[in-house]
């Protein structure tokens, strides 16, 4: 028995285009990532990786990616899951800014310690940055327990749960689940299933818009551990423009 799991980064925002921290804030996808969610539905068709289910994230750039790419493998009627612990890592006072302009202002070892290490949170944003997500509806539930901030340990605390709870009750079903999502909440997936140490989940960045399979095994670990890409060249190019965000 073996269950199929696939991970899909959205394709590339406005923001990353433009290198910007983004987090929570809410931008849409710019038209090569429309294209790249497109091809990430042929790739799931080519595959014959049909999903069954998809969940999302409350954020519009991996919403989009789902619609798109599961309208190029025509499955636009499979049940929808949306939840904010799908989310992006929420990161902080540094969402809206320039990652050079950050790298240079703070110097290489604070970004790094910002951007991949596990714990160390950025500042908190605050309530009037333009760019918090206080007061915004779809967060509204949450009430005091939404973040203002978050290290990746944080995005494994709320998204681990949510995935043991929700996720593997429709892999035990036998449907093929994606999980359109995010870099850090997928990285957060990642080394859960992977098992991978607090230190070296620094190194590890997942590209837009290439989905990635998981074959997962009876007891749910990976029986192909780090997963499949469905365009692995293309996924060793992006993988490194991901991993070179900030430098010049
Ligand atoms: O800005 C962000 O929200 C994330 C993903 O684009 O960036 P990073 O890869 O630097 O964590």
């Amino acid at each position: 028995m073996s269950y199929d799991l696939i991970l899909l980064r959205h394709g590339q925002s406005d923001w990353n285009e433009k290198n910007l921290f983004t987090g929570w804030v809410d931008v849409p996808l710019t038209e090569a990532g429309r294209a790249e969610a497109a091809r990430g539905g042929e790739l799931l068709a080519e595959h014959n990786l049909l999903p069954d289910v998809v969940y999302t994230s409350l954020l519009q750039r991996a919403i989009t990616t789902a619609h798109l790419s599961l309208e190029t493998a025509d499955r636009l009627w499979i049940p929808v899951k949306r939840d904010w612990r799908l989310n992006e890592r929420h990161y902080g006072a540094l969402q809206g800014k320039d990652k050079a302009e950050v790298r240079d202002q703070y110097g290489e070892e604070q970004f790094m310690l910002w951007r991949r290490s596990y714990d160390t949170p950025p500042p908190e944003i605050d309530d009037n940055d333009p760019h918090s997500q206080t007061g915004d509806p779809r967060y509204m539930d949450l009430g005091d327990a939404a973040p203002k901030t978050e290290c990746l340990k944080d995005v494994v605390e709320r998204f681990i749960p949510y995935y043991e709870s929700e996720v593997i009750g429709d892999l035990k079903a036998g449907k093929t689940v994606l999980l359109a999502a995010h870099g850090n909440s997928l990285r957060a997936l990642v080394k859960y299933l992977d098992g991978i140490s607090d230190e070296d989940i620094a190194g590890l960045n997942i590209p837009t818009g290439i989905p990635l399979h998981y074959k997962l095994g009876e007891d749910f670990t990976p029986l192909n551990p780090g997963g499949t890409y469905l365009d692995p060249e293309a996924a060793k190019d992006a993988i490194q423009a991901v991993a070179n965000q900030g430098k010049k």
